[in-house]
């Protein structure tokens, strides 16, 4: 049998599902957050390296209306991550079930849309604590669960959760070797969905809001050099109804002379199609980073 030395470490997870893919598993976990105060769900993909030693992690964080299902299903990743020995999380993309009034409204706001801060507002500040959950909750319950090694992790993500990769990165320098986005929301102050998102779950001071924006982020970001990469679909319908707005990034990055990697892909739209076909890309990208 293979030394499989981690699962004698307590479980604080419990598994949902379980299948073999590309010599490895794709897998998904729940657990009680702490943080959010509910049940969360996220995938756990274990390349074949993982049974006999640690692996680097790469962190997916989804965009709106997905669960951790949307990233396991459809984005194609596990090929790759296999190839490359990297153990990729998706998480969830927002507390669930939490009773809060309003919660299921709409698909861009509250369920399924917690934008990765941490709210501040009263009705949502108990549970919409996604920034904590991502950067701190839960690396500490994968590390004590899984082969990881937990000095060389990463992050990327699509749309709400490209953006969320940005600023999880921007924030923490040194904590992430690399990130990379497809299609982010790049200046949510600016735009329809952050504006609604923002002024939710943090209130009605605009300034607040900039400690959660990745154009206003990236202007005071010093730390470890940058190599950021992100791809846009130029069919995506959300391009010109200006949600995105990555040309908002670039220009601060070139005010802040941090390089970008800004890829403008041709027909492609907003949605998973989009992503498998550049998703190893990405992961070759951060395996370049995490194993140096
Ligand atoms: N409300 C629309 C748009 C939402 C949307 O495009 N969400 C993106 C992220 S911003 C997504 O990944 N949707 C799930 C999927 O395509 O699997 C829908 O539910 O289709």
């Amino acid at each position: 049998m293979r030394a499989q030395f981690w699962k004698t470490v307590k479980m604080a997870v419990s598994e949902v599902s379980s299948n073999k893919m590309f010599g490895g598993f794709q897998k998904v976990f729940s657990h009680e957050s702490t943080w959010l105060k509910c049940k969360m769900n996220f995938g756990v993909y274990l390349p074949p390296q993982a049974e006999s030693g640690k692996c680097p992690v790469l962190y997916w964080l989804s965009g709106l209306t997905c669960t951790e299902q949307n990233f396991v299903t459809k984005a194609c990743a596990q090929r790759a991550a296999a190839e490359h020995g990297i153990i990729i999380i998706a998480p969830d993309t927002s507390p669930r079930g939490c009773n809060i009034e309003g919660e299921e409204d709409g698909w861009d706001f509250g369920t399924g849309a917690g934008f990765y801060v941490n709210a501040t507002e009263d009705k949502w500040k108990t549970n919409y604590r996604m920034y904590s959950y991502v950067t701190e909750e839960l690396p500490s319950v994968v590390n004590s669960n899984f082969p990881v090694d937990s000095d060389r992790q990463s992050v990327f993500g699509h749309s709400m959760g490209g953006h969320g990769a940005l600023i999880c990165y921007l924030k923490n320098p040194g904590k992430y070797r690399s990130v990379s986005a497809f299609a982010p929301i790049c200046n949510p102050i600016s735009c329809p969905w952050g504006q609604k998102a923002f002024s939710g779950y943090l209130g009605s001071n605009q300034e607040t809001w900039k400690e959660y924006d990745a154009s206003e982020l990236v202007k005071k970001y010093q730390g470890p050099p940058v190599d950021i990469l992100i791809d846009q679909g130029t069919a995506d319908n959300f391009l010109p109804a200006g949600q995105l707005l990555p040309d908002n990034f670039v220009a601060a990055c070139a005010e802040s002379k941090v390089p970008v990697v800004l890829r403008m892909q041709e027909g492609y739209d907003h949605s998973y199609y989009f992503m498998a076909s550049f998703m190893d890309d990405h992961i070759k990208h951060h395996a370049k980073h995490l194993k140096a």
